[in-house]
């Protein structure tokens, strides 16, 4: 579950250290663009440093990389793979070869830290408008790969048109990046909103991504993290439905039927599919039944 992931410069010791309890379900440490070129030495090590003494109990880690065309992305690998995050996020990411270039890094440094093979996951971060006319070959070009995640700033700079609170122009990449995850299996997760005083435009952006079938979306801002959360969370009248798909469904069958109705409206096998989902997540968020 990937409702919220908090971005976290990697050279401001403060926000590192309590990352775990403002709420996200996964934090990503930054050694690229909220770092500035001469600060990524002490970002490293400051996010080395935070994973060896901190320990971040119930939060996924990631740490997002320099670019594979930059002369830091080896360096940040070697840092900090040794220290099993959960996942590298790597950047400007515009094929399946990059992902290979990286994911073959990685092995190199589980090898010499004598972690198996495999270890550390790959969350791909599309932000060019080649990476998105490649999101199924990103998606499918390694194992480690877990999903796909849209930048939407340095994407709308690649195609030189502005960034709005509207989206139109990131329409096309959010739903081609949510097809090419869900094709393979995985997930996508949407772009922060990056205003960090208007929680009115964030849960708009935020139920819209959802409404696209985004699995979680970025936060730049601690603040910004209860109404994700929320956007991304099956409501109790949800659960509460999902709940009756499936004892209907349950009757149903006892009495010999594939498609039954509940309230007047048709259950069939896909409106089933969508009430275990709910039901996973309400496992997944309250650790059991929360409605009965
Ligand atoms: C396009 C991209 O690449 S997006 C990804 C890269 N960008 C980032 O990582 C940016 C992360 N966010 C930030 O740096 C900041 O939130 C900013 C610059 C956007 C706004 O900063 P501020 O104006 O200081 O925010 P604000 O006033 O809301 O901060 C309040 C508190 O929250 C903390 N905070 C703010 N952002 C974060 C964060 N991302 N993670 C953890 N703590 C944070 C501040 O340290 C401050 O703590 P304090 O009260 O103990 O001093
Ligand atoms: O990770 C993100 O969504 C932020 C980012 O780099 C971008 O938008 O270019
Ligand atoms: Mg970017």
């Amino acid at each position: 579950m990937r409702r919220t992931m908090l971005f976290l410069p990697g050279n401001t010791p403060n926000m590192l250290i309590n990352g775990d309890t403002l709420g996200a379900d996964t934090i990503i440490f930054d050694l690229e663009d909220a770092v500035s070129p001469d600060e990524k030495d002490a970002a490293r090590i400051l996010v080395r440093n935070a994973l060896r003494y901190q320990s971040y109990p119930g939060c996924e880690t990631v740490v997002r990389i320099n670019p594979t065309d930059t002369a830091f992305w080896k360096e940040d690998l070697r840092a900090v793979i040794p220290l099993k995050p959960d996942v590298i996020m790597p950047t400007k990411v515009n094929g399946g070869a990059m992902i290979r270039e990286v994911s073959a890094c990685m092995a190199e440094v589980e090898r010499a830290a004598g972690i198996e093979e495999g270890t550390v996951k790959i969350l791909p971060l599309i932000e060019t408008a080649m990476g998105v006319e490649k999101a199924f070959e990103i998606a499918t070009a390694d194992a480690r790969v877990i999903g796909l995640f849209l930048g939407g700033e340095d994407f709308t700079a690649d195609l030189h048109c502005k960034r709005t609170k509207e989206g139109n122009e990131i329409f096309y990449a959010r739903t081609r990046l949510v097809c090419a995850a869900r094709a393979c299996g995985i997930e996508a997760y949407d772009t922060p909103f990056t205003d960090v005083e208007d929680m009115e435009g964030l849960e708009k952006d935020t139920e819209f991504a959802k409404s696209l079938g985004f699995a979680g979306k970025a936060v730049i801002s601690p603040r910004h993290v209860d109404i994700v959360n929320a956007v991304f969370s099956p409501t109790e009248a949800e659960i509460a439905y999902a709940h009756d798909v499936m004892d209907a469904i349950e009757e149903g069958k006892r009495q010999g039927k594939g498609v039954i109705s509940l309230r007047g409206k048709m259950i069939d096998a896909p409106i089933v599919k969508r009430a275990s989902q709910v039901l996973e997540m309400e496992k997944a968020i309250y650790g059991g039944a929360q409605y009965e």
